[in-house]
């Protein structure tokens, strides 16, 4: 808006200003007036309510009153508001607040806009969406009743600027989830405080709401939780920590217990009673897949009973043995030390149960599996987390804890992987395993072993084990015998196929993706739909010998951010069905090829000669020559003769499933979907980036159109010192050259990767993205004052710097030059230096611009990741400042909520634990510090 025509705004009977100061005039008469006491009003607040018997406010109550079990008429028939009633919405304004059986909704008042002008405008300004606004009860997960305090009143998004303005009242607060706009598969915690003057109307939708909460049946109220302290890089507590406080809100009760050990989950698991363990709800893993399975075979070694695996006729692994051990009886074998010792893994290593114990599990009460109420969770903490990634649609701890809160819940199909080995009373005997994720063997065995030589290294110890086996390239002898499946389309839904037909999708291409509420998981209960072919004839098993660079039975996609797509792209969570990859021996260039394909978003890591897929419900494997080991959902398991079988749906997880495809989120989600317009793609745009280009382009424009010299815009130092032209300190970050080719790759740098960074490591860290600037540009004004590195203009090292903080955050994002090069994303900076140096471009300001960049990365990441302290925190009043600017949000923000909106969630989104007047300094603690998001890249 213009200057006139914010003036003209301002005084017209409409604006802003005439507004506030209704509202100024309303908020002292009921600061200052006297007035009668209140029929309805308890003793306590008596004298405080009997302040607002003003006749304003008995109006609101009077319209209150008679609107409340009042039918709205309007809305739809079938779900009659329970309660209606006016509020003061924090940030938004009064509203009428509607309470139904499935959710509260909201309009904006009359007094604020009228009512035949479009509720998204008024006088040209956005004061809100267009919608009306609202919350489901299956998203909000607790309601609280916080007493007397500030609500504020905005007119405009700005809080606080210009029109801003608060009153005290009594509020409640509702704190629910919201849904990323960019990526619907992150959620965040979101909070709404309504306020009124009245305590018993504020007690009561209270209660109402908590009353509605209670139907949620399917919600926890009582987890066990395991945290693993070492996972991934070492941040298991503090992933807890960023989560701990909404479980708390939510009444959730948690038992947590930090592991000391590998084993001690799986002990603990293992020894306890049924009858402790059916106290709780669930128990939830805060670590990665390998401590999910840890804690899924203590679960389950002692509890799940069923058949072994079958076998071919003529390959029968049980021949040796009495027959009748063809049952997992868990009483009778839960772990054979015997021939566990050879074994690499802790936890098999530590955990020994006698026949005793085993026993004394079963006189609690009866837990089978599967089971219809225990439920699993996992937090991601881990290196890989690609369970989570799976059943989610994203590594982000706070939409796990959302999901575990709100009782989200997914089936999920377990292989059970039995190994056969000599005891020393020379039987065969089972020694069984359960695996979530994935069994291989060969080299991904062979990575996993290498990798547990360089644990030290956290996550990168996986790159540089993986490239150690690759240039070894062994292949194993082995033969593997797998149980034919009927086709995938016999267990494919209607609705899938129906699908397929419109699109026309041809045989090759035919790849139904797991989502939530997929329909292929969906089409039975827990038994498997397919028509089990009977084992024991011949016909119907399949056998495969030779060499195998690797063995992969994979039970979901094991999607991760090293395999966008996963290895088994249309694995489904719950179908019943293991993927059997068999990687046959090949030159290793092909084999390269393969895990190039792996690597690569939308790759046919299947499409080779050498590489076999079949869909099984069962199959066998016996080594024959040298051996390599098993890779159990990143556990290692030593098997010279193994067989497996998946159980469809044994187990639920608190998951929604993945709404969205995990690697849309990683690449090309973070940039806006296609727009139909310049202009919606620029409203689109994340704010400080959006900011940052406009102000660029603007001050380019302006010397296109002559209105001012580039000069009057440099940094020159002897006119800052001598003329005070300070404002060239600024000026010169924000030209970036006049309009020209290099201009606008530094604009598409801008709009990319740095709408990128603020759309992925930086979500919900507004406050930190614009500290990345600041602290960039005072890192470049002293360096430019050194003679021979000073540059008439720095705005072009700011533009770097971009990048290379973007190379770090996503190192391995794929990027393709120009069509001719695919890279990490780790190598950007230097290609794009390479290109600079190639067209003839000065290097002096990229490279200023890596400089720079790597300081900042290593004083905010590195070093504190190193055990250093946080010296460039993100000081106070860089937050302040976001905070009145009003734009984007801040997850961990210090700064109280005086003025506090969220772009990125509704505008109306608060850090966990905080209400408008901090009444918890415990919750605050948990939130200080640095905003990253944990385990995220
Ligand atoms: N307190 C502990 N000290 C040492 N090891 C532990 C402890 N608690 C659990 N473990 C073991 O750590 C191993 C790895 O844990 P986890 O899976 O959480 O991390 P990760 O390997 O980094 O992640 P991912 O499995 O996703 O790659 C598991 O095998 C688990 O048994």
């Amino acid at each position: 808006m213009g200057f006139p025509a914010l003036l003209k705004w301002m005084f017209s009977s409409d604006s802003g200003l005439y507004l506030a100061t209704k509202i100024a005039v309303l908020s002292s008469k009921v600061l200052m007036s006297g007035g009668g006491s209140v029929a309805d009003a308890d003793d306590a607040a008596g004298a405080e309510v009997a302040r607002y018997n003003t006749p304003e406010v008995s109006l609101q109550r009077k319209r209150n009153e008679d609107s409340i079990m009042r039918d709205d008429g309007d809305d739809d028939e079938e779900q009659p508001p329970i309660l209606t009633c006016s509020f003061f919405l924090d940030h938004v304004g009064e509203v009428f607040l509607t309470l139904k059986p499935d959710g509260l909704s909201w309009k904006l008042m009359d007094s604020l806009c009228n009512d035949h002008e479009d509720r998204s405008t008024c006088l040209g300004i956005p004061i809100l969406s267009k919608h009306d606004t609202s919350i489901n009860i299956s998203d909000v997960y607790a309601v609280e009743f916080i007493d007397w305090g500030l609500v504020h009143e905005t007119f405009l998004t700005n809080p606080g600027f210009l029109l801003g303005h608060a009153s005290e009242m009594y509020r409640f607060t509702v704190h629910g989830v919201t849904r990323s706009k960019s990526q619907s598969s992150l959620w965040a915690p979101v909070v709404f405080t309504f306020g009124h003057v009245d305590k018993q109307m504020c007690q009561m939708w209270v209660n109402k709401i908590n009353s509605l909460l209670s139907l949620e049946t399917d919600r926890p109220k009582n987890l066990l939780v395991y945290i693993n302290p070492g996972s991934g890089k070492g941040n298991g507590c503090r992933t807890w920590e960023s989560v701990a406080p909404i479980f708390s809100q939510a009444k959730v009760k948690t038992k947590v217990i930090v592991t000391e050990r590998a084993g001690h989950a799986f002990d603990a698991m293992a020894s306890i009673t049924n009858l402790d363990l059916n106290l709780y709800d669930g128990i939830i893993a805060v670590g990665g897949d390998g401590f999910f399975n840890e804690i899924l075979n203590g679960v389950l070694l002692t509890r799940h009973r069923a058949p072994y695996p079958p076998s071919p006729p003529d390959d029968d692994p049980t021949v040796e043995t009495e027959s009748d051990v063809l049952l997992h009886d868990p009483t009778v074998t839960i772990v054979d030390s015997t021939v566990s010792n050879d074994d690499e893994s802790p936890l098999l290593k530590t955990s020994k149960l006698d026949e005793a114990q085993a026993i004394s599990l079963n006189q609690g009460s009866e837990m089978s599996f599967p089971n219809e109420r225990f439920r699993f969770g996992l937090i991601p903490s881990g290196s890989t987390d690609a369970i989570v990634i799976c059943t989610t649609g994203v590594r982000d701890p706070m939409t796990s804890a959302l999901q575990i809160i709100l009782g989200k819940r997914v089936c999920l199909d377990i292989v059970q992987v039995v190994r056969w080995a000599k005891s020393h009373t020379s039987k065969i005997e089972p020694h069984v395993r359960y695996a979530a994720s994935f069994a291989g063997y060969g080299f991904y065995g062979d990575v996993i072993t290498e990798s547990e030589k360089y644990r030290w290294m956290g996550p990168k110890r996986y790159d540089y084990a993986g490239t150690k086996v690759f240039l070894r390239h062994r292949s194993y002898e082995a033969k593997v015998a797998y149980m034919k499946a009927e086709s995938e389309k016999t267990n494919v839904g209607a609705n899938a196929r129906r699908i397929k037909a419109f699109w026309g999708l041809s045989k090759e291409s035919e790849r139904i993706t797991c989502r939530a509420k997929c329909d292929i998981c969906n089409t039975t209960s827990v038994a498997p739909q397919i028509e089990k072919p009977d084992p024991k004839q011949k016909s119907n098993w399949v056998s495969v010998k030779g060499r195998f660079l690797s063995i992969g039975a994979a039970v979901i996609s094991c999607r991760n951010e090293k395999a966008p797509d996963g290895l088994v792209a249309d694995a489904h969570l719950s179908d019943g069905f293991l993927h059997l990859v068999l990687i046959k021996d090949c030159p290793r260039a092909f084999y390269l090829w393969h895990l190039t394909q792996l690597a690569r978003k939308g790759g046919t890591p299947l499409n080779f000669d050498f590489v076999e897929h079949h869909k099984t419900t069962t199959f066998t494997f016996t080594s024959s020559g040298e051996e390599s080991v098993w890779n159990v959902d990143g556990e290692i398991l030593k098997a010279q003769k193994l067989s497996a079988q998946v159980f469809r749906g044994l187990i639920s997880l608190f998951a929604s499933g993945p709404e969205t495809h995990f690697i849309e989120f990683i690449q090309d989600q973070l940039l806006p979907s296609t727009m139909s317009t310049p202009a919606q793609y620029y409203n689109s745009l994340p704010p400080v980036a959006k900011t940052y280009a406009t102000i660029c382009f603007v001050t380019s424009l302006g010397c296109y159109l002559q209105l001012y010299s580039p000069n009057i815009l440099a940094l020159y130092y002897v006119d800052v010192l001598k003329h005070f032209q300070i404002w060239r300190l600024i000026t010169n970050f924000i030209f970036i050259g006049s309009f020209s080719f290099t201009f606008a790759f530094r604009l598409f740098i801008i709009l990319k990767y740095g709408v990128q960074l603020e759309r992925g490591p930086f979500d919900k860290r507004t406050a930190d993205y614009v500290w990345m600037f600041f602290f960039g540009a005072f890192s470049l004004l002293p360096i430019a004052a050194i003679p021979f590195l000073w540059s008439h203009f720095m705005g072009a090292s700011l533009v770097f710097m971009i990048v290379y903080v973007w190379s770090r955050e996503l190192p391995n994002t794929r990027i393709n030059i120009q069509g001719l090069v695919e890279l990490k994303g780790f190598y950007l900076p230097w290609a794009m230096l390479a290109i600079d140096l190639v067209i003839g471009n000065p290097l002096m300001p990229s490279l200023l611009g890596i400089a720079v960049g790597h300081l900042y990365y290593f004083l905010t990441v590195l070093y504190p990741l190193a055990g250093g302290n946080d010296i460039c925190k993100t000081p106070f009043w860089v937050h302040k400042l976001v905070r009145r600017w009003g734009q984007g949000y801040q997850i961990n923000s210090p700064v109280k909520q005086e003025a506090s909106t969220g772009g990125a969630f509704q505008g109306r989104s608060y850090r966990v634990g905080g209400t408008s007047t901090a009444r918890d300094p415990s919750n605050l603690g948990v939130f200080s510090g640095r905003g990253r998001r944990l385990a995220g890249r």
